[in-house]
């Protein structure tokens, strides 16, 4: 597991202004855009396939192909990449490779990281010495490695014309099943269509305050007694119940109460979004999640039949667009009353994707700023194509977009590194529609190069829920607590479906304070603003 030295860990610059009652608004304050010319001109120079190989050889005394030419970009499978060698040399010795897209040079030391599942780590590493694009021959996969802004909006924004989701679908069908999150064509279109409607604006103020309020109250509740107790709590498992409460009662108007007893869903989540990650490299030996599958589908199945029941004995159906049930505001509510023709498999993986999205990824947003926590996007070309900057691929290619490098990339953000609260002036009354009045072309920059909800048609369709929960809990915990950071931790980071810490603890104290008159501004003034942070790049969706 990578160590990372608290002094240049985010979390604890982060832990700084939040974690001692300064009232900070981590959701605005990414890092000011300086570029996004992106792709790295000029591209290298051309090489081959097999004179990559050979280099990759040179090592070996007794080889055969050893006086090569040098190459430059290193070679295209390194000495330490055995699985990798295997294949090329399976796949296409004597190919030309015309793409422009330079080799990393991958050592078996640069990826231990990956063992401890935190690949973004050697990804931003090779970026700095390789740039915004290179190729990676991760085991038995090869990607091309994106940390280009312009490249990346070209490849999201052409979902479903010459990219589809690929890799990722394939590596997550054991979970999701036929559900939206990874399918592709029609049934995607068809699925998303159905589902995006249910996460309107009125079932989201409904929610903010049946919800994401009360859940938050209820985590200050048990964080005041550890503070009596003097008890050190690891605030990212906190994070990870009340979340999981959260989307429980949002999704399927169902209390896990995890805050109060364990709930086994939690760890099937982390532990099937683990296997994900390792098939998707194929670098890890799987984990056994057919169990947690199990768990997770089963939860669903349960809370869809309890349901179904009472809809269909109330008879109920929907005939208003922004129709919202008072007594039960869930998107299953919504979904069922809709009466849509769909089988109770696919529903069933519609809102298992719901629960595992909306769970996993809210909670890490809490401990982490949203610019931070984004790790990597999947995609396929379908098609050959031309990427910004002349980088060519070739359909089949597997695109892996690092959004952890776009939002850390020095060529991208001025102090790139840092966690800048005073970027946004809290004094200022609306300080989000202050920057969209003045600063159109910040703006346009912003929505190139910030994008922790995606972006294109497969963007997040729970980005606006994700985003409001977040800032909620925040005014909720800030109004009452204050966390001290335990001194000399070992502060380490992991991988779920975003970026998370590995058992770090705070002291919570309880405080009085009243909420923050800024906070109160910005949260009955950021909603409409909200479709910012996951661009759609002129597609409709
Ligand atoms: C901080 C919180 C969240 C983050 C950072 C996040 C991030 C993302 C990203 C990056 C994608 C797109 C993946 C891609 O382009 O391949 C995505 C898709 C998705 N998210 Fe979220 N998400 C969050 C919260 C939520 C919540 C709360 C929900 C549900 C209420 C949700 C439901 C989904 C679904 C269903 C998809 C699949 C959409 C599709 O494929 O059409 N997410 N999310």
């Amino acid at each position: 597991m990578h160590n990372i030295r608290l002094d240049k860990c985010p979390k604890a610059l982060f832990g700084s202004h939040f974690f001692h009652g300064t009232l900070t608004l981590p959701l605005s304050n990414f890092p000011k855009p300086i570029s996004t010319t992106s792709p790295r001109p000029p591209p290298p120079p051309p090489h081959t396939l097999l004179l990559s190989i050979k280099s990759s050889l040179n090592k070996d005394p007794n080889n055969k192909l050893n006086n090569n030419n040098n190459n430059n970009n290193g070679s295209w499978v390194s000495p330490d990449w055995l699985t990798s060698l295997t294949r090329s040399l399976a796949s296409g010795i004597g190919a030309e490779d015309n793409s422009g897209i330079p080799i990393a040079n991958a050592k078996l030391d640069d990826v231990s990281d990956l063992l401890g599942g935190a690949l973004f780590l050697p990804l931003f590493k090779w970026m700095n010495e390789y740039g915004p694009i290179y190729r990676l021959a991760a085991g038995p996969r090869d990607f091309v490695v994106v940390s280009a802004p312009a490249i990346a909006k070209h490849v999201l924004r052409s979902y479903g014309v010459k990219y589809g989701k690929g890799l990722v679908s394939e590596v997550s069908e054991f979970l999701f099943g036929s559900g939206f999150a990874i399918a592709e064509g029609s049934l995607w279109t068809a699925r998303r269509r159905a589902v995006v409607p249910s996460l309107h604006k009125k079932y989201l103020s409904v929610i903010v305050d049946r919800v994401f309020c009360k859940c938050a109250e209820r985590l200050v509740e048990k964080l005041k007694l550890d503070a009596e107790d003097g008890v050190a709590v690891n605030m990212e498992a906190k994070f990870s119940q009340l979340t999981l409460d959260v989307i429980g009662l949002s999704v399927f108007n169902y209390n896990f109460d995890s805050l109060t007893a364990d709930s086994p869903v939690i760890e099937a989540v982390y532990t099937a979004l683990k296997e994900a990650e390792a098939r998707s490299t194929d670098l890890l030996p799987y984990w056994k999640a057919e169990k947690a599958v199990e768990v997770i589908r089963k939860t669903v199945e349960e809370l869809i039949s309890k349901c179904k029941e009472i809809v269909e004995a109330e008879g109920e159906r929907i005939n208003e667009e922004e129709y919202v049930n008072e007594r039960d505001p869930s998107i299953l509510r919504f979904l069922l009353a809709s009466r849509e023709e769909v089988s109770s498999t696919q529903l069933r993986d519609d809102l298992l994707s719901m629960l595992v999205a909306g769970h996993e990824t809210t909670g890490s947003v809490l401990t982490w700023t949203i610019y931070l926590l984004s790790k990597v996007l999947l995609r396929r070309a379908q098609v050959p194509d031309v990427l910004p900057g002349n980088y060519k691929v070739n359909a089949g290619q597997d695109i892996m977009i690092s959004v952890y490098n776009i939002h850390r990339s020095s060529q991208v953000w001025e102090r790139a590194d840092e966690f800048v609260p005073e970027r946004f002036n809290l004094d200022d009354q609306y300080p989000m529609r202050r920057t969209l009045i003045s600063g159109v072309l910040f703006l346009w920059l912003l929505l190139k190069v910030f994008i922790p909800f995606s972006g294109g048609p497969r963007k997040c369709v729970g980005d606006q829920f994700a985003l409001l929960e977040a800032i909620v809990a925040l005014a909720v915990f800030l109004q009452h607590m204050n966390f001290e950071l335990v001194p000399d931790q070992n502060i380490s980071m992991t991988t779920g479906a975003t970026i998370h810490t590995t058992n770090v603890k705070f002291y919570p104290a309880h405080i009085h304070a009243n909420l923050n008159a800024a906070l109160h501004a910005y949260l009955s003034n950021n909603m409409k603003h909200f479709s910012l942070f996951s661009p759609n790049f002129g597609n409709r969706c």
